[in-house]
């Protein structure tokens, strides 16, 4: 069990997890840049701006010091959005002790370089042991689980040791967790489901209805499992917590940040407009760039993805969108790629 635990940073998600581990007993320091957010974490138990009406544990300790939240950190939680990560794992470098647990929450791509996030920490912090780094997804709005709703995660690793490190640290009887050692196939599935919630949110606005919903869900899950696969994740990550567990909370929760953005697209707000008064991260919008470009780096078909690149940056309407989806050529449901990795995978 390990003794000193942080979390970078203190957003919704950073937040609701230093609230898991606290309330499997560890003190819990959380790092943010905020000065004015870290005061209100210690004098008040609150952190007002991400998760309003919830009063925090006394075992979170909030802290304006990386230096201080990492230096001897036996684990360390990092769930900065997908655009900080790198800066974030580069400032910690001279203060990590290079056995600790390294876990990250966060669900996207390096914009410019399509790294996946173990691929960014890696870049950054190479004294340390790729087995000890884990990620961790899966259906789990913060919101729900600083109420302790019972949710359940997945953490995959390399090592299967560290995935139960992992495990242990966290699970408890409101927040289950599983174990899984396909990173790729955890992050990818965390990371492109975001651009089908964004669409689930355009959809509902536009009044398409249920089976269109359905519709965007089934077949989004089938171009997050093709582009997957293509980047050497296993095809049955994507029928678990990672792939359609995550998908349907994020196309059906009120509480999810891309569902609302699209939502509010379907207006007629512009993007930009969107994103300020979102006031939290939609990491959907930028995966939906680097899935653009990840599939034709992959040669992998992704006509919802390209549809939705196109009514987010292309100025194209939803409407015209859904049209060209509908009149796509006529194809058969499965493919076979799909079906022989599945079959190898069962043999
Ligand atoms: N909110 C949720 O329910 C869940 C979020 N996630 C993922 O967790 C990640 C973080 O999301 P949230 O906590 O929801 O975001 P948030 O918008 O609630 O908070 C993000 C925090 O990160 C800080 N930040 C941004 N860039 C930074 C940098 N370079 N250095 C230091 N601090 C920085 C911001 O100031 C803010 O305090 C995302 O990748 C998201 O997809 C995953 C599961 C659930
Ligand atoms: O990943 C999430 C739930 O599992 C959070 O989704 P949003 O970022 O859309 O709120």
């Amino acid at each position: 069990m390990s003794n000193k635990v942080s979390v970078l940073v203190a957003g919704s998600w950073g937040t609701a997890l230093a609230t898991v581990l606290a309330d499997n007993g560890h003190q819990v320091l959380l790092w943010s840049r905020n000065e004015e957010q870290v005061r209100e974490i210690n004098e008040q138990n609150r952190n007002s701006r991400f998760l309003q009406d919830v009063e925090l544990s006394p075992l979170i300790v909030a802290t304006h010091s990386l230096q201080g939240a990492v230096e001897g950190a036996d684990a360390i939680i990092m769930v900065v959005p997908s655009s900080g990560m790198r800066e974030v794992a580069s400032n910690m470098r001279p203060y990590l002790n290079k056995d600790a647990l390294l876990i990250h929450a966060t669900k996207g791509f390096e914009t410019g370089s399509l790294k996946r996030m173990t691929e960014v920490i890696a870049d950054e912090l190479p004294e340390i042991n790729p087995n000890r780094l884990v990620v961790l997804s899966g259906p789990s709005h913060a919101e729900e689980v600083i109420r302790k709703c019972p949710t359940t995660v997945v953490v995959a690793a390399q090592d299967l040791e560290a995935a139960e490190a992992a495990q242990d640290l966290l699970i408890n009887a409101y927040f289950r967790v599983y174990t899984n050692p396909d990173v790729a196939g955890v992050e990818v599935g965390g990371a492109l489901k975001n651009i089908i919630a964004l669409g689930a949110g355009l959809t509902d606005g536009l009044g398409f209805g249920d089976n269109a919903k359905a519709a965007l869900m089934t077949r989004g899950l089938a171009e997050i499992a093709r582009l997957g696969t293509a980047m050497g994740a296993n095809p049955l990550t994507f029928a678990g917590l990672a792939g359609i567990g995550d998908l349907i909370v994020t196309c059906t929760s009120q509480h999810s940040r891309n569902w609302r953005a699209g939502n509010k697209l379907a207006k007629g707000i512009p993007l930009d407009e969107v994103l300020q008064e979102m006031g939290m991260v939609v990491e959907g919008v930028k995966t939906t760039k680097a899935a653009y470009e990840l599939s034709r780096r992959y040669d992998a078909t992704m006509p919802i993805t390209d549809e939705l690149y196109k009514v987010l940056f292309d100025g194209k309407s939803p409407q015209l969108a859904a049209q060209d989806l509908m009149g796509r050529v006529r194809t058969h449901e499965i493919e076979e790629v799909a079906t022989d990795a599945i079959t190898n995978v069962l043999k």
